[in-house]
């Protein structure tokens, strides 16, 4: 007896074509694809009325274990992913300790594996402590399970250290996952350096400080031929370098985080800490320009930089506050609403970028909906429109600056290794 998920209009990322279908689900994987399947001998789902997705991926996550388990656990992190449609997840190592041995990355992976909500792939350490120092042992990070290297939370300082990086793991065949920040550039600062922040009188983040950084690391991941992934991108010029990195073939990728497609440093007058995030919510210009980065193919996939702190934390304020936002439970519905509702981008092309790329980039399984493959999909109801309520996060974190927002695309039941692991209880 296998499982019939009868009726939902399937979309399919590749072909750019959804039609209503049903899939029958057997074990861990899809075993028919098709119109008005036979139901006798199986668990019917009726799904009509809802729009199924492959299950979403996310490259860039923190989970916060090992060490800082009051902001969120593995356990309470994978139960967001899968809330917020999300299948598979990367998670950073900027962990307590940082995830700088195959030790932890198997920790992670075979935590993960016992809970079952969700599918997590660490991103292991570039250097040792994430102190840009000394490279890590990435050919037993990488047999552990790591699908790419990143000390994300900071940027790696010396050029030198970098390229080195770049060369191991063009070995390996993995990405070096890029948190682009020049120190000496970004400071103190607490939010985007410009208007805002001179009327608030607060340091502020250069948008150079993200910039310089995107062209060095284009430039080195050129002359090493390795593969380089710019995390959360956030300047126009940052877009433009990377838009011309491809120009000239280089291996390089690039996330972009709802936030930086939405808000801009604006919002910091009214939500204070609540907006803060690193980088930082830039201006109208820069997300305009993440927006075009995103249509045309500069940007290749979407990124929530799911980043949980606690009330506590955040109350410290804007100046010596955390930085960061939640974003596994409302990422889907906020850019179904603002870019496909409004008809900017087709439902297809949405999930291309939130599944089909970060498989395709990351060597992940998933991203498609296929006989043979994998039963990773999310249902999500576009015709109902509903509140973001943070009482209803999974996740430890409340720290979104989206809250109370209303939103079409919700998930309502999410499919992982053909276990249901999230069902709307409304
Ligand atoms: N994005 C953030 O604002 N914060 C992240 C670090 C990071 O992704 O750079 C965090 O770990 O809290
Ligand atoms: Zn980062």
């Amino acid at each position: 007896m296998g499982r019939l998920f009868q009726g939902a209009v399937v979309v399919d990322p590749m072909t750019g074509q959804s039609r209503v279908l049903d899939l029958l689900v057997e074990g861990q994987m899809i075993a028919q694809i098709g119109v008005d399947l036979e139901t006798s001998s199986h668990e019917v789902i009726d799904l009509r009325g809802l729009h199924v997705l492959p299950g979403l991926i996310d490259p860039h996550v923190h989970l916060r274990e090992p060490g800082q388990t009051h902001k969120e656990t593995i356990e309470t992190g994978t139960m967001a992913a899968a809330a917020g449609g999300f299948t598979q997840i990367c998670c950073m190592p900027n962990t307590s300790p940082i995830v700088d041995s195959s030790e932890w990355v198997t920790f992670i992976r075979t935590t993960a594996d016992r809970f079952g909500y969700a599918t997590v792939h660490p991103i292991a350490a570039i250097t040792k402590g994430s102190k840009g120092e000394e490279l890590t042992d990435f050919d037993a990070l990488k047999k552990a399970g790591a699908v790419g290297f990143s000390d994300d939370g900071r940027g790696v300082q010396s050029a030198r250290v970098m390229r080195d990086a770049l060369m191991a793991a063009k070995l390996l065949d993995l990405p070096i996952i890029v948190h682009a920040e020049d120190e000496t550039l970004s400071g103190a600062g607490c939010m985007n350096a410009g208007d805002v922040a001179q009327q608030l009188q607060v340091p502020g983040i250069l948008s150079s400080a993200e910039t310089v950084m995107i062209a060095r690391d284009v430039i080195l991941a050129q002359e090493t031929g390795a593969h380089v992934h710019m995390c959360h991108v956030s300047p126009e010029a940052a877009v433009s370098v990377i838009r011309y990195a491809k120009q000239q073939h280089v291996h390089v990728t690039a996330e972009v985080t709802p936030h930086h497609l939405l808000l801009t440093d604006e919002l910091v007058l009214t939500l204070g800490a609540q907006a803060k995030v690193n980088p930082p919510l830039r201006s109208e210009a820069d997300r305009a320009a993440c927006v075009r980065g995103l249509l045309d193919g500069t940007l290749d996939m979407v990124a929530t930089d799911h980043a949980p702190h606690t009330e506590e934390e955040k109350a410290r304020g804007l100046v010596s506050g955390p930085f960061g936002f939640v974003g596994l439970e409302v990422s889907f519905p906020l850019l179904y609403t603002a870019f496909v509702k409004s008809g900017i981008l087709s439902l297809e092309k949405l999930a291309y970028m939130m599944s089909t790329a970060p498989a395709k980039h990351f060597h992940l399984p998933g991203g498609r909906i296929e006989v043979g493959g994998l039963a990773d999909f999310v249902a999500v109801d576009i015709a109902h429109e509903r509140r973001v309520d943070v009482a209803r996060f999974r996740s430890k974190g409340r720290n979104t600056p989206f809250v109370n927002r209303m939103l079409y695309g919700f998930p309502v039941m999410t499919i992982h290794r053909g276990q249901t692991v999230f069902l709307d209880a409304q």
